[in-house]
Formats: structure tokens, C-alpha cells, sequence
């Protein structure tokens, strides 16, 4: 196993190493599984209301599921980034106008009032770990500051790129860990 990296080079390292798997065909084939799972996990089974963000490139793509979600009546709620890094979750309703912010992620255009009262949030992040049900993210803070005020089940899909048997990265006291995780694994993973 990797030794011990301090935040900065994993997070390098770690996008390094997204980028080559999302050039993999297996990262189309995860995405896939990881959207199936996803569909029948209690947590989402059971959820209304649930806060997501759009994927990045590195990212598990929830284009799919985002659909499903949809099609089967659940209230999705989209992540708005605020000054001094606060994460808030604005309902989407299909087709609302979107754009793309600084970061290159896509948010709701309207600003509006936020409800941060879901039953669930998916999360995501760069790599994850089930010991602990530990998480890296990009570094923002967003999510372990959400996570600090909103008592709301998080969920993480994680392919087998984003998957450490152990975190290889430093863990720090304000680390939120994830409700669960979804993983999927290739032939020949610890
Ligand atoms: N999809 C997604 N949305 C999210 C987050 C996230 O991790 N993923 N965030 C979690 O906190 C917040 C925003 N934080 C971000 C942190 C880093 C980058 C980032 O690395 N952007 C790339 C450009 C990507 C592109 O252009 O496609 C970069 O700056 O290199 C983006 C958003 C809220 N929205
Ligand atoms: N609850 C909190 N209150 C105040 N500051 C926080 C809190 N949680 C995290 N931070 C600060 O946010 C910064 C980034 O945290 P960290 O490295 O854990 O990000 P991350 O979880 O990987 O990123 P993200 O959640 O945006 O994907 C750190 O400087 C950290 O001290």
C-alpha cells in the first residue's frame, strides 16, 4: 500500500491518477454499476429529499441517475457555493437554468432560498475509505462544514479508482465520515 501522503500532494497525486482512469473504459462501466447500486440502496429508496452536486469530470458521473431519481418522484436539491466556504442545497425543478461557476462546476443560475433539510446528500469527493467511512474531498471544506450544521445521511458512490482499503491521507479532527459507501472494485482489489 501507498505510504502516508500529507493533503496537497494526495490531492495532486490523487486527480493524477482520476484523470488516467477516466480515459479507462472501465470508468463508464463503474459509473453504470455504481448508478444500479445506488437505485437500490436504502438510503435512497427511503429518501425525499435529496441534495446533490453535477459531476465533474473526475468525477462518478450521476447523469443517469440524476434521471432516475427524477423519473421515480424524489425532490432533488442542488449545491450552491457561498462565500466563506458555505455550502447551501436550492431545489432544482427539471430544466431550471444553470451555470457554470468559477470552479467549473454547474449550479442553479436563480438564487433563492435554500433548504438544507434532506434525507439524504450524496457527496462527493476524491477518495474514500470504509475504515472509518472516511473521505477526502477537494479541499474547499464544503462538506465537513455542511456536514458540521446539518445532521443529513450521507452517501458516497465510489469507484474503484476513489477506493483505499485505509486512507492514505492525513485525517483531521473536522473530518465528517459518510453514512455509507458504495464501492465498486475490479478483479484483483484489496
Ligand atoms: N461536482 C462537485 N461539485 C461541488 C464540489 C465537488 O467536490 N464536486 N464541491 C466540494 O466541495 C464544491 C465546490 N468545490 C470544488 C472544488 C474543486 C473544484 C475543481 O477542482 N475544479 C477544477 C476544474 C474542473 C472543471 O473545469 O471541470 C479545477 O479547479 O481544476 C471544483 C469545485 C461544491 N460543488
Ligand atoms: N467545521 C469546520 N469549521 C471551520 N473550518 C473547517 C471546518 N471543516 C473544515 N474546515 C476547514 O476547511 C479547510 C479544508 O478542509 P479539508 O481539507 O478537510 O477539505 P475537504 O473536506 O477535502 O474539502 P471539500 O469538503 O470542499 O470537498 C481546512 O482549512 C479546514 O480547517
Amino acid at each position: 500500500m501507498t505510504a502516508l501522503m500529507d493533503k496537497k500532494t494526495f490531492r495532486s497525486w490523487q486527480r493524477q491518477r482520476l484523470a488516467d482512469f477516466a480515459k479507462t473504459p472501465a470508468k463508464k462501466r463503474q459509473d453504470q454499476e455504481l448508478t444500479s447500486l445506488a437505485l437500490q440502496h436504502p438510503l435512497v429508496q427511503e429518501a425525499k429529499k435529496i441534495g446533490l452536486t453535477l459531476p465533474m469530470l473526475l468525477e462518478v458521473d450521476i447523469n443517469g441517475l440524476i434521471k432516475e431519481l427524477r423519473g421515480e418522484g424524489k425532490e432533488l436539491y442542488l449545491a450552491k457555493c457561498h462565500p466563506g466556504w458555505q455550502l447551501d442545497f436550492l431545489k432544482w425543478d427539471e430544466g431550471a437554468p444553470l451555470m457554470q461557476t468559477k470552479f467549473g462546476v454547474w449550479e442553479l443560475a436563480e438564487e433563492k432560498e435554500a433548504d438544507n433539510a434532506l434525507d439524504l446528500l450524496f457527496v462527493p469527493g476524491l477518495a474514500f475509505s470504509p475504515a472509518g467511512k472516511s473521505r477526502i474531498g477537494f479541499g474547499g471544506g464544503y462538506y465537513d462544514r455542511f456536514l458540521a450544521q446539518n445532521s443529513v445521511q450521507t452517501l458516497a458512490l465510489v469507484n474503484s479508482a476513489m477506493y483505499f482499503k485505509t486512507p492514505v491521507w492525513p485525517m483531521e479532527d473536522h473530518d465528517q465520515a459518510m453514512d455509507d459507501l458504495i464501492i465498486v472494485k475490479e478483479a484483483g482489489d484489496e
